[in-house]
């Protein structure tokens, strides 16, 4: 007994959160520090006994995401402090003071759709003689109540629901909210609707973790999978590894202890990572560095410029190839023929190849897919006035004259119709065009940059594309590996992507919880650059605040874009459009057909079909 009490003061003494869960799930060790991460004990001066909500209670609620992460609060709940406004949706930003379950006292209160709340959103009111004010800071992630000048600050990640319990008699505080509301049961909602509430700041109303399981103390999540795998003998442990408990981010190591006849228990141990953004910052610029010092390795051996490339990540075997080749051809002018798989990010390549040779000339881009075969000829090298009915009495430079000096860039190369071959093969020989219509060439120079997904050695042998064509085109081949064969390259890829993607919108530079970021690097990425662009533009826009989180990465529902026929892809982006409109107009339906503009019966068949609720 004597050596169990010692053993505890021990694991107290430690700077780092330490947990045992032993293999029937329970707690046999969960020291100060844990207790602290977790929210079970405070560290704040500020105290309050244990108790619950009465009427004729003062209430103040600040909460930026109705129904979220408040113990899912409905607006209708908002009556018992005397609040029946239709007006409020679920996902508003809402401060509200008022009294509990009395129904002559005028409640005061604002609110504001979640997605439009203001960097600094503030109510303050002399009510019932305290004076009492209610703001939720977006920009430092801060909500804070004020009774009689005395703070009561909660940060939040994503969104929490905060609220102070006055006792409208004496004017004492009775409850405040703090980190830690979910293992406490004490979120918004529950305290609202009368659950009993423990003590803050004395020691005698702890919530008793020891024996207790994971269940009764926490919610289910990927962390807890991951010990249940562990304590059945399939996993070895982790080190390092970043989860989410309590919606608060920590960072954790998870040993199994026992001998050859099985595993007896986990130990846990873990970190607080609610500075989290700083240490993805950090990580950022680590990776930054090593960026650099990868780049200063290739100067030296392949006399690559720092700066060269960079908007073309990749810093795998494969790429450095693919680096090294684009490099080598950028100093020349031969014909490059680009190969690769749909999105893997061949156009990207070809500009950086224009940009190397010679950044003030013209790129010009060309999808020989997107133009329609009779009009192909005329896009491509221009006309003579009233060359054609229709055409300008002033006659159109086409792309091969617009591109003069710099760059044509031939995307989808292998659609080039037959005859137009013929043509390119000749301007290729000789370095002149025929406008249409035109008796007089006139001279191109011209550097010729083609692409293709398709297998040109087989259209060759197809007789659907011209051999000497592919020759000619084919000086210096590159092939830009898919994704799958370069996983090493996701990271660098994530956060040039997300960065671009916040320049492009202006927004506020946003960071991947660990979790999220997890994710995205976990899942079986098939090819596709683009449809990792895809990804994490949806999860941008679904995420309202500075960090994304797994729920905002949407990749179970991504198929492979070759193996899906016309009507799924349309079906799947129908699908998409309408999750995104229920979540952007928090649930207004009416408001939603308007935008989208479609009919009542259409919308809701669509929602049946998809089975979206
Ligand atoms: N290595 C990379 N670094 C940064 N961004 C990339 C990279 N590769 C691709 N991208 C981005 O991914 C997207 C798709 O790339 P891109 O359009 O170049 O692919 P592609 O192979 O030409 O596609 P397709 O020919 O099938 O239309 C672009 O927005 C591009 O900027």
């Amino acid at each position: 007994m004597k050596r169990r009490k010692i053993f505890h003061e021990i694991a107290d003494s430690i700077d780092e959160g330490m947990i045992y869960i032993d293999k029937k799930r329970r707690f046999q060790v969960f020291n100060h520090k844990a207790k602290e991460i977790t929210g079970v004990i405070f560290k704040n001066a500020a105290s309050h006994p244990a108790g619950t909500v009465e009427d004729g209670d003062i209430v103040i609620i600040a909460d930026n995401l109705i129904g979220n992460d408040d113990g899912d609060l409905k607006p209708e709940d908002l009556a018992l402090i005397n609040i029946k406004d239709k007006n409020i949706k679920t996902g508003d930003a809402l401060l509200a003071i008022g009294v509990y379950k009395n129904s002559e006292m005028k409640p005061v209160y604002k609110y504001i759709r979640g997605n439009s709340i203001t960097p600094q959103f503030e109510l303050s009111e002399l009510y019932l003689g305290f004076s009492v004010s209610a703001m939720i800071l977006a920009k430092e992630s801060l909500m804070r109540i004020t009774v009689n000048n005395i703070n009561y600050d909660i940060m939040y990640l994503n969104s929490v629901g905060h609220m102070v319990i006055v006792d409208g008699k004496t004017g004492q505080v009775k409850f405040f909210q703090e980190k830690g509301y979910t293992v406490r049961k004490e979120s918004l909602k529950e305290v609202l609707t009368g659950a009993h509430y423990l003590a803050k700041g004395t020691s005698g109303n702890e919530l008793e973790v020891i024996g207790a399981t994971i269940e009764d103390i926490f919610e289910y999540n990927d962390l807890f999978k991951e010990i249940d795998e562990i304590l059945v003998g399939n996993s070895g442990g982790i080190c390092s590894t970043d989860y989410e408990l309590n919606k608060r981010p920590v960072r954790c190591s998870i040993y199994p202890v026992g001998n050859e006849n099985g595993v007896d228990g986990v130990v846990l141990k873990i970190r607080d990572l609610s500075k989290m953004e700083e240490l993805l910052q950090d990580r950022n610029e680590i990776i930054m560095e090593m960026e650099k010092k990868s780049h200063n390795f290739n100067k030296l051996y392949m006399d690559i410029s720092a700066d060269a490339f960079e908007n073309f990540v990749g810093n795998s075997m494969l790429m450095k190839e693919v680096k090294f080749l684009a490099y080598k051809s950028s100093k020349t002018k031969f014909n490059v023929l680009i190969t690769g798989e749909s999105g893997t990010g061949k156009s990207q390549l070809a500009y950086e190849i224009h940009h190397l040779y010679n950044k003030k000339a013209p790129f010009v881009e060309v999808n020989c897919n997107a133009i329609a075969p009779n009009l192909i000829e005329s896009e491509l090298f221009g006309y003579v006035g009233g060359a054609f009915t229709g055409a300008l009495s002033s006659g159109k430079t086409g792309y091969f004259e617009q591109a003069n000096g710099g760059t044509i860039f031939l995307d989808e190369i292998a659609d080039l119709p037959m005859e137009m071959q013929v043509k390119l093969l000749y301007v290729m020989q000789n370095k002149v065009i025929y406008r249409v219509g035109a008796t007089k060439p006139t001279y191109v120079d011209i550097r010729i940059i083609t692409a293709t997904n398709q297998n040109l050695q087989k259209a060759v042998a197809n007789g659907t594309f011209r051999q000497d064509l592919y020759y000619r085109i084919n000086v210096f081949p590159i092939h830009v590996p898919p994704l799958r064969e370069r996983k090493s390259d996701l990271y660098l890829l994530i956060n040039k992507i997300l960065n671009k993607i916040c320049n492009r919108y202006n927004l506020e530079p946003k960071l991947f919880s660990g979790q999220a970021l997890n994710k995205i690097m976990h899942y079986n990425w098939p090819g596709n650059v683009r449809e990792l662009e895809n990804v994490i533009e949806r999860a941008i826009t679904l995420c309202d605040s500075n960090l994304i989180y797994p729920e905002h990465i949407n990749i179970m529902e991504i198929q492979p874009q070759t193996v899906m026929n016309f009507k799924k892809r349309v079906q799947q982006a129908e699908k998409e459009i309408l999750k995104n409109a229920l979540k952007e107009y928090s649930g207004d339906k009416q408001k939603i057909m308007e935008e989208l503009g479609i009919s009542k019966s259409v919308f809701y068949d669509k929602l049946k079909r998809y089975g979206i609720k």
